[in-house]
């Protein structure tokens, strides 16, 4: 009999169109007295066409890398999954409320790593009491005092590596439906690297489904079992980890 596979991602022929404002192709101060002139807004407007008619449905328990050179629409993919971004056209259905996972996810640089802990549990519906119980175990996750008392230190005092780590352990530490993370592993360490691909490993195990963004193809390798390559907002491909990363690889070197 064949295993049912419950979906929890359906990307249905999404567009994304980008409209960018104060972009006129011709920004002489003549060229702004003409748009004056002529009282058209639109010569200011130009428009990012990001995505192009992607679809694609991802399933309970697996783990999907999403690869692509520079500007090909990795992020943006990411970012309407997550809800963040309404579609141009198409649409994203999704089971439960997506969480995802940035190198920029928001911290408050003046606080305590300890203090963003908390905030950022609380901040993912946690309750008080798992928050209080869990915050250590976070923190000896994030591995950020391994030279030093650096939890009780504000943010700003951390380097890049270390406020990615402790942004992956404070978002791994709930149990995630949909868990979309945006190169935040590649800025870890090879120690750090193996514990998070382990806990996405865990997640993947408790039914969920996890996207990594990655220009680690080492990252995607260990992480995901099927990967989409995005081209210029297309899917190039989309198949067995390995199959695609070896025709990336063909792809990047011919170039
Ligand atoms: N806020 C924005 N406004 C306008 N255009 C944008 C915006 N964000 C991204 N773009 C454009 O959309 C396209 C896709 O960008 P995106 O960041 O999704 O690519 P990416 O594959 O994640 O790139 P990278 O690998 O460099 O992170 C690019 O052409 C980019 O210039």
């Amino acid at each position: 009999m064949a295993e049912t596979r419950i979906p929890t991602v359906v990307v249905d022929d999404v567009h994304i169109v980008y409209r960018v404002h104060g972009a006129a192709k011709d920004s002489s101060p003549l060229g702004a007295l003409r748009r004056i002139a002529s009282r058209g807004p639109s010569a200011t407007v130009r428009e990012v066409h990001a995505v192009k008619g992607v679809s694609f449905t991802a399933h309970e328990g697996e783990a999907v890398g999403l690869i692509g050179t520079n500007g090909s629409g990795k992020s943006t993919l990411l970012r309407a999954i997550a809800g963040l971004l309404p579609a141009t056209k198409g649409a994203v259905y999704t089971k439960g409320q997506p969480s995802l996972l940035g190198v920029n996810a928001a911290m408050m640089a003046d606080l305590s790593g300890e203090r963003n802990v908390v905030l950022g549990c609380l901040a993912m519906g946690m309750p008080k009491g798992e928050v209080r119980a869990k915050t250590q175990e976070i923190i000896d996750f994030s591995g950020i005092n391994e030279r030093g008392d650096f939890s009780s230190l504000p943010m700003r005092t951390y380097s890049s590596g270390m406020g990615a780590r402790l942004r992956f352990s404070i978002a791994a530490a709930k149990k995630h439906e949909v868990l979309l993370i945006d190169e935040a592993l590649a800025t870890g360490d090879a120690k750090f690297r193996k514990r998070s691909e382990d806990r996405v490993r865990e997640l993947r195990a408790g039914a969920g489904t996890v996207f990594l963004v990655s220009h680690s193809l080492s990252s995607v390798r260990d992480t995901c079992d099927r990967t989409i390559w995005l081209e210029s907002g297309v899917i190039r491909m989309d198949g067995p980890t390995d199959e695609v990363l070896a025709a990336y690889e063909e792809f990047s070197t011919a170039k």
